[in-house]
């Protein structure tokens, strides 16, 4: 089944547009619980196994396990999720963009040497240097368009024939990339206006919105501005919120019950 269908199929079976963010950060591990050379995949692993059945999607962030050396864990952790949790698709947050001969080799460390359904990829050498992520017509590409951050709109917002860059990626992305129906936007949480512009442009595309929870994205405005007519078309993720909501023994249990709080903070406006 390619990652959009698993996505959809996931998303009603368990009618959640949430997606769980896994980026371990050291220093915020709950040592009392998970310690030891394993401590981040042990960390990652409970949030998994206590809120798959809450989420749509898992989104591992990959700087957080390379620039720790735990690119082993990072691979155990989604092989754990397509054994344990099957059906729950796994988006590896890479932003990966190079020349084409090297984007090939981004592509297979995604697909191939990680596992993952579906990655994250930076539009800003062209077409060439995504086409190897856009060639794997079973996995999902998705696709920077706006992103959540606060200096996002010095290159994004810059007008180009009249028109914001960010909404050319959008139109390109929808119009000449999407040729394997694999494709996804991301546009953050924080911009709302823009949201619904990117919306008005490509018609039900599905997004990644990252940016509610520690980034104090407005879960009502992006389910009003970015769902589809029929209430979906929305990947909304979430980490910290998620992931740090306890730091004691009952760390798993907050996680879920910061997940599902936030599920129906979703649900409550679609
Ligand atoms: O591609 C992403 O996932 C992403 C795009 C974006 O525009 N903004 C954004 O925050 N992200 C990622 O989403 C996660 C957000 O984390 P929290 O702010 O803790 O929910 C981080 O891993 C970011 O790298």
């Amino acid at each position: 089944m390619t990652f959009l269908r698993s996505l959809l199929r996931r998303s009603h079976a368990r009618n959640s547009l949430l997606c769980a963010g896994l980026d371990p950060e050291p220093a915020k591990l709950p040592h009392a619980v998970v310690s030891g050379s394993d401590a981040v995949f042990e960390f990652c692993r409970a949030i998994v196994d206590a809120t798959a059945d809450v989420v749509c999607a898992f989104k591992p962030q990959i700087a957080h396990f390379a620039a720790l050396g735990a690119e082993d864990a990072l691979r155990r952790l989604i092989a754990h999720i397509h054994t344990r949790h099957p059906g729950v698709p796994v988006i590896l947050d890479a932003k990966r963009g190079d020349i084409g001969s090297t984007a090939s080799h981004y592509a297979s460390e995604a697909f191939d040497r990680y596992g993952a359904d579906a990655a994250t990829v930076n539009p800003y050498l062209g077409r060439d240097s995504v086409q190897p992520f856009l060639d794997r017509a079973d996995r999902g590409v998705v696709i920077l368009c706006r992103t959540s951050n606060p200096g996002s709109g010095e290159f994004q917002d810059l007008l180009v024939d009249g028109r914001p860059l960010y909404q050319h990626v959008a139109q390109r992305v929808a119009a000449d990339w999407n040729g394997n129906g694999n494709c996804m936007l991301v546009v953050g949480a924080t911009w709302p206006k823009e949201l619904a512009q990117v919306r008005a442009l490509v018609g039900t595309m599905p997004f990644l919105v990252p940016g509610i929870g520690a980034q104090g994205g407005d879960v009502e405005a992006v389910v009003r501005n970015g769902a589809t007519p029929d209430g979906g078309g929305l990947v909304i993720s979430s980490s910290r919120a998620i992931l740090y909501a306890g730091s004691g023994r009952d760390f798993a249990d907050a996680a879920r019950a910061a997940a599902i709080e936030q599920r129906d903070a979703i649900n409550r406006w679609r």
